[in-house]
């Protein structure tokens, strides 16, 4: 029995919502040193140059965008990273709407105008004289493109339509429960390139990877509708920022409005710069927590694996059997052969088993009637293609 696992413990790199870490049941504890963690939740802490503690089996990402996790060494060390698709996305939706009304009506220039009026009298008047410099645009009738429609983006263009604009939804993977939620009068048909020549205003809603890096570049921007405003609440490198500010510089991109500000857009003319601020709500925290909470639980106690971004969903449900076997490995072929021949040397019986596979990866999970060896663990693991083995005993409570 002295693989088997009862205690878990979690360390958490940002600050993680209160509530939901208190609903941590007593098989968990938190924060503690990095040689012993189970678990990792984080948000948007830079893990690439980590050391990775030699116990952790998952990272929880409270939050959609994955890029400060280094996927593909966690995948190589069985090590399950899961996030809380859709946790923020009204957050960030409703983000962007201020990003659109502050862009076009000018509102960061015009409160920084009418501050200056601090100490003078007469101020009726002069706002009144002066109101004419900030005149801009309603958004009702125009169009705007939403690049990626996944979680955000939806959402985004749901909300656009609702605003009276002419909505294009560019997403070339669109999955199937995301056309289900988006409005069918959002505009699908049109490239990139159209987009970017007709559209007032684009907003980017695609994850940030090797192949969208520099997403926007001045191939694209040089076919920007004349005074196109961008919003970016997505992450700053889907931008090459050289590009833009040429084109901020000649006038053919109007604004951009980021939440990802760095030492160029600060000073970047037209820019508006927010904090990152796309999911620093109550309720978008609280959400995600929530939802890495829940995975983080059942993944260490029972090895259910949900929303992960490396490995397959799966889920037995909680442990009912003598014991559950998971093993993470890649999905070459003779796999299930060599595992359940492990098993069978002992005689052990299988209750039941899956194996579900997933861009290179798999992972098999057995509910078995009776328990194993420490040395048959050791040997699914030498398993060439393994590359993690749990193995797990029912919850005590
Ligand atoms: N500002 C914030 O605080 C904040 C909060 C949440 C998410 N984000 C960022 O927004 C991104 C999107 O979040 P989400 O929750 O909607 O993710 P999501 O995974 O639900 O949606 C992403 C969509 O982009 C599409 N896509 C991928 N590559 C594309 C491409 N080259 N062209 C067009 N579409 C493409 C995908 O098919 C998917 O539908 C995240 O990856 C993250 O970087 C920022
Ligand atoms: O955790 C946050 O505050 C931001 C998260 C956001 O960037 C995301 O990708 O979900």
């Amino acid at each position: 029995m002295s693989h088997t696992e009862k205690r878990f413990k979690i360390k958490t790199l940002n600050n993680i919502d209160a509530y939901a870490l208190s609903k941590l049941t007593h098989e968990f504890t938190l924060n503690h040193s990095d040689s012993e963690v189970d678990a990792i939740i984080v948000r948007s802490a830079d893990m690439h140059q980590m050391d990775l503690p030699e116990n952790l089996k998952f990272v929880g990402r409270a939050g959609s965008g994955v890029n400060n996790i280094p996927i593909n060494e966690l995948t190589e060390k069985g090590i399950v990273v899961a996030n809380a698709p859709g946790a923020n996305a009204n957050g960030v939706k409703e983000l962007v709407l201020s990003a659109l009304i502050m862009s076009s009506r000018n509102i960061e220039s015009a409160l920084e105008w009418t501050q200056t009026l601090v100490g003078e009298s007469d101020i009726g008047p002069k706002v009144e004289a002066g109101k004419k410099q900030f005149v801009g645009p309603e958004l009702a009738g125009k169009k705007i493109g939403v690049i990626g429609l996944g979680a955000i983006g939806v959402l985004v263009a749901n909300m656009c339509l609702g605003l009276g604009m002419d909505v294009y939804g560019y997403d070339p993977y669109l999955s199937v429960q995301h056309a289900l939620g988006l409005n069918p009068s959002t505009k699908t048909q049109y490239d990139i390139d159209y987009i970017m020549q007709n559209c007032d205003y684009i907003t980017l809603h695609i994850p940030y990877n090797d192949s969208t890096k520099n997403y926007l570049n001045a191939e694209l921007l040089a076919e920007a509708k004349k005074g196109q405003i961008i919003i970016n609440c997505a992450r700053g490198g889907l931008v090459d920022l050289n590009a833009l500010e040429d084109a901020i510089n000649n006038g053919s991109i109007g604004k951009y409005v980021v939440d990802f500000p760095d030492e160029k857009t600060l000073t970047m003319k037209n820019t508006i710069n927010i904090p990152h601020l796309g999911a620093s709500t109550p309720e978008s925290e609280a959400n995600a927590a929530n939802m890495v909470v829940n995975q983080v639980m059942d993944y260490l106690k029972n090895g259910n694996i949900h929303h992960s971004v490396n490995f397959p969903t799966i889920n037995f449900g909680p442990i009912q059997t003598v014991c559950r076997i998971t093993v993470l490995h890649r999905n070459i072929p003779n796999m299930i052969g060599q595992i359940t021949h492990v098993l069978s040397q002992h005689n052990l019986n299988i209750n039941r088993l899956t194996n579900k596979p997933r861009n290179g990866w798999a992972c098999t999970m057995i509910d078995l009637d009776d328990d194993i060896e420490a040395n048959d663990k050791v040997a699914l693991e030498n398993i060439e293609g393994v590359v993690r083995v749990r193995h797990l005993k029912p919850s005590t409570n």
